[in-house]
């Protein structure tokens, strides 16, 4: 039975997430377990619902994908509620990837992990003032962002944006930029990229091997930047896998850990899409805010996942 008035608890259904099929069990499963549920109809109201129920609720979960949690979190974050609400995934979106990251399986599972679960505080990220917590990607057109297909997104994560884009584009204008990275506590030197990149990856939760589960650490007040340098196109034109691409060999990679950084165009503003939400501009300042959000997680989550060789924190200088 629940053991919280319905109120202190607050459902926030996005009804069109994923293949749309998630809602009567939702709605069975969040009554069963004492949430007030709210219905999305249109793009704002995850956020505006999330803004309006966080300063007396004590659970707010976010049923949709990744754009639902992003909400979700904003909404909370502009109540400045962060503090006293948490977070719950419900996973009902294309590809999940932050649910998988934090260890739920499923429907059914996310309810059990409500009641029984660990709760963890996690970093968010923070560029201009708007949150994200998987990832922010510069590079990627919104045309590209809104065809790229269901099972694209539910094989590559992410990365299915960058896929899309290589190849509705054809060939492509790199972008001219300069990436400052700050000084980090764990040795990381404050430093600057200036060149002609394709795209820039900035993981919180999500890191950018190819692997869709792959999770970067997100208790480690820190984010993965991947610079995905000019010289890959003809490489992604002629076809190389994501894996390859991404992977500890390439050639045409950077990659930096820092807890903030500025990436700057050099030319015409650029689409950055925060969790799969599309954001333009010429000048973005990212940071972290570390163990910002307490979530709900599963027994499978890492707080601090096997680096292994995966992440070096430069391929090269
Ligand atoms: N009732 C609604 N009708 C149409 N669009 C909606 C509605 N509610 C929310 N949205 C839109 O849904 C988008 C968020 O979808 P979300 O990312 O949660 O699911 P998804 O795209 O299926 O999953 P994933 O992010 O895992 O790929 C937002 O852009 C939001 O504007």
């Amino acid at each position: 039975m629940p053991s919280h008035e319905a109120s202190d608890r607050v459902l926030v259904l996005n009804p069109v997430s994923g293949s749309g099929e998630h809602v009567d069990d939702v709605v069975g499963l969040a009554t069963d377990h004492g949430f007030e549920i709210m219905t999305t109809e249109e793009s704002g109201d995850a956020k505006r619902f999330a803004r309006e129920a966080a300063p007396s609720a004590d659970l707010v979960a976010a049923a949709g994908g990744d754009g639902t949690l992003n909400a979700v979190v904003n909404g909370i974050a502009d109540a400045a509620a962060l503090e006293t609400t948490a977070v719950a995934v419900v996973p009902a979106g294309t590809g999940n990837n932050f649910a998988a990251n934090v260890g739920i399986e499923g429907l059914e599972h996310a309810f059990t992990v409500i009641e029984d679960g660990r709760r963890r505080e996690i970093d968010i990220g923070t560029a201009n003032g708007r949150v994200f917590v998987n990832s922010c990607v510069g590079g990627i057109t919104a045309e590209a962002s809104s065809e790229t297909t269901t099972e694209s997104k539910a094989e590559l994560g992410v990365l299915a944006y960058v896929k899309n884009t290589v190849e509705t584009l054809g060939e492509f204008d790199s972008l001219p930029l300069r990436v400052e990275t700050a000084t980090g506590s764990n040795g990381e030197r404050a430093r600057a990229w200036e060149g002609e990149a394709l795209f820039v990856l900035v993981g919180n939760c999500r890191r950018f091997t190819g692997a869709r589960t792959a999770q970067a650490n997100v208790e480690d007040g820190r984010l993965e930047v991947t610079i995905v340098e000019d010289a890959a196109t003809t490489d992604l034109l002629g076809g190389a896998a994501l894996e390859g691409l991404f992977g500890q060999e390439s050639t045409h990679i950077v990659r930096r850990r820092t807890p903030s950084l500025v990436i700057e165009s050099h030319a015409d503003a650029i689409e950055y899409s925060l969790d799969g939400e599309i954001l333009e501009t010429e000048r973005l300042h990212l940071e972290t805010e570390p163990a910002t959000l307490t979530i709900a997680v599963g027994d499978g989550y890492r707080p601090d996942p096997d680096d292994g060789n995966r992440w070096p924190l430069e391929t090269r200088g």
